[in-house]
């Protein structure tokens, strides 16, 4: 089978790579010239564990080609994936502009030719499939373009993609012929999961309340942490146990800092303004948000708890990727803290293993106002106090005992329960946890 996948991001490079992987042939279109010499030099432009050797061998052996050219990878592939970016508007809804562009671009190339299935796998608002299909019949301008639209949405995680996308937990398709779902069944046939068929108005909600029930339940836990903290309980153990009820899980229930990440803020932003479009109550979500952003205060608070005044202190922040296993910045919660940081009067000293160039290139003003150490024992060398914003695994082997004795004074701030809670205290730090 030939596909074609439109935009080589964290989403589109998976899709493709995966897809050759397992003996398609992908032409993989991408716009950005940058971005397109590096994969065709079989370059991996996102770093994600096992996808750097697949993409070469696939490159090699000539099932996987990166191309900037449409309208030829749009003529010989039979299943278009659309993997382009929906970031936020101001007013926190969708933009489309990419996925709109694409469907023009597809619709162009594909007049009076063979069924075309176009699998739509980015995140997008609900309709936005009748939306592809309504501008298709405009682009033809009484043409005919002979396109099924398809929803696929993706739920691998950063810094997993490859196995995530792999081994999925299910796979969501909404499609309305037996010709289309005969097609997805060919791609995903050596998938050993649940698959769940629907129209392409039920896939699409199932995304979003996907990604919005996880971030609610994490700042569901960040709410009981900080009842936790105010009362001696220990969060981690409330976790534990509500999360052994199977009803309810044990995943996504770490407190900390707050989700960040390129689609938990973004689609609960736009999940909500879907709701609100048709006039629903979707302020649950409004609350699931106003947690998040409350989290760099409580953080603040906890150093003032140590620190008593924070003006004039050196702080260093360990961690400015939004999770660990990624380079990956967008609303990274770091972000948030350096700034409340900085407002208090404190001077920061960041560090990241992967994250710094990044955190350079997308914070540019906030990047400027700090100084940025190449490791941990660096940036801690001479600090009033740390806070672990990522629970990268180099901060909990960092020789805690070493460093101690270089900092100005020892308060430490783990902000992802990633610490020994006894073993830090012993080692004669002001230790403090999240919700414990
Ligand atoms: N990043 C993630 O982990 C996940 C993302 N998603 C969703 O998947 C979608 C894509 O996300 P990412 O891959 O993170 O985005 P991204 O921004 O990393 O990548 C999008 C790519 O599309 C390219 N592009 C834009 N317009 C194009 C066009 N007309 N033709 C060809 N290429 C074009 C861009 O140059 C860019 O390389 C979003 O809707 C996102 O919400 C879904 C699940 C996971
Ligand atoms: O739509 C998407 O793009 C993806 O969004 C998330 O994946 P991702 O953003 O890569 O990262 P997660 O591992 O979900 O973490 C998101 C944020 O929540 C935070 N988090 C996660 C879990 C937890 O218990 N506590 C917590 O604070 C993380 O530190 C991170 O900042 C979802 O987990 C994926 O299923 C989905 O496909």
């Amino acid at each position: 089978m030939n596909i074609a996948v439109f935009g080589a991001g964290y989403v589109g490079l998976v899709t493709a790579v995966c897809l050759s992987e397992l003996g398609f042939r992908v032409q993989v279109v991408e716009k950005d010239r940058h971005k397109l010499n590096r994969l065709q030099a079989g370059i991996s432009t996102i770093y994600e564990p096992g996808l750097q050797e697949m993409l070469i061998r696939n490159l090699s052996e000539g099932r996987l080609v990166f191309t900037e050219n449409g309208p030829l990878a749009i003529l010989k592939a039979e299943v278009l994936f659309v993997c382009v970016g929906t970031p936020s508007r101001p007013d926190g809804s969708a933009d489309m502009s990419q996925i709109e562009a694409v469907t023009k671009e597809i619709v162009e190339s594909s007049l009076d030719s063979g069924y075309k299935l176009v699998v739509v796998k980015s995140t997008v608002p609900v309709g936005t499939g009748r939306w592809i299909e309504k501008m298709s019949v405009l682009y033809a301008k009484g043409r005919k373009a002979n396109l099924e639209i398809a929803s696929n949405p993706e739920f691998l995680r950063e810094g997993a993609a490859v196995k995530e996308f792999m081994h999925p937990d299910r796979i969501v398709v909404g499609v309305a012929s037996e010709r289309g779902r005969t097609l997805m069944e060919e791609v995903y046939r050596s998938f050993d999961c649940p698959k769940l068929f629907t129209d392409s108005h039920t896939a699409e909600i199932i995304k979003y309340a996907a990604n919005s029930f996880l971030a609610t339940k994490i700042s569901y836990i960040n709410m009981v942490s900080d009842l936790c903290e105010e009362t001696g309980a220990d969060v981690a153990l409330v976790a534990e146990g509500i999360g052994c009820d199977r009803r309810i899980g044990a995943d996504f229930l770490k407190a900390g800092p707050g989700f960040g990440g390129s689609c938990f803020p973004k689609d609960l932003r736009a999940f909500a303004h879907v709701g609100r479009s048709y006039g629903l109550n979707f302020g649950l979500l409004e609350q699931v948000m106003q947690i998040n952003r409350e989290r760099s205060q409580r953080m603040i608070r906890r150093l003032r708890e140590q620190l008593w005044v924070l003006g004039g202190k050196k702080i260093a922040v360990l961690g400015l990727t939004f999770k660990p296993g990624t380079d990956d910045v967008r609303e990274t919660p770091a972000a948030a803290v350096i700034e409340a940081l900085l407002a208090e009067g404190a001077s920061v000293l960041a560090t990241d293993p992967l994250g710094i160039a990044g955190f350079r290139a997308m914070y540019g003003n906030l990047a400027d106002r700090i100084a940025f150490a190449e490791s941990a024992g660096e940036a801690l060398l001479g600090a009033h106090a740390a806070v672990i914003v990522t629970d990268w695994d180099v901060y909990r082997e960092l020789d805690w005992a070493g460093v101690k004795d270089g900092m100005e004074t020892p308060v430490l701030l783990d902000g992802r329960n990633m610490l020994d809670r006894a073993e830090m205290r012993r080692l004669g730090f002001a230790f403090m946890a999240v919700g414990r």
